[in-house]
């Protein structure tokens, strides 16, 4: 145990303190993602927005930093959520998976894709 004692509202103080920092740096992500889209637009008419190459190097990277103490497979599960609203925001993104819902393909097709509209 720590000699410090633990005062609950501070610690709940520093994280709303975090989230909103967590908030403001995802929102900064989201706008640069945007502009990435328009750069792609720019150089061709066509642009596919959808990078699953890019998607594995960041995600790698990711785990590569990550110091815990949330273990690598669900940092990684945060930020494929991140980059599914980015992606969402470039452009919606259709999925077509087999089966009715709640199937192990449509699992598969959600834990790759995310879960952005
Ligand atoms: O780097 C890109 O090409 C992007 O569009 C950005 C981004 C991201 O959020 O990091 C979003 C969608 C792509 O599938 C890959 C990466």
């Amino acid at each position: 145990m720590s000699d410090t004692p633990i005062n609950l509202d501070e610690l709940r103080q520093r994280i709303d303190q975090l989230d909103s920092d967590i908030l403001n740096l995802i929102s900064e992500r989201a706008s640069c993602a945007q502009q990435v889209a328009h750069v792609k637009l720019a150089e061709d008419k066509d642009a596919v927005f959808y990078r699953p190459e890019r998607e594995a190097q960041v995600l790698r990277r990711i785990m590569a930093l990550n110091k815990g103490p949330l273990d690598s497979e669900e940092m990684a599960r945060l930020f494929r959520e991140i980059m599914s609203a980015c992606l969402a925001l470039e452009q919606p993104v259709k999925v077509a998976y087999l089966g009715p819902e709640g199937t192990f393909t449509q699992q598969a097709a959600l834990k790759h894709f995310g879960k952005a509209p």
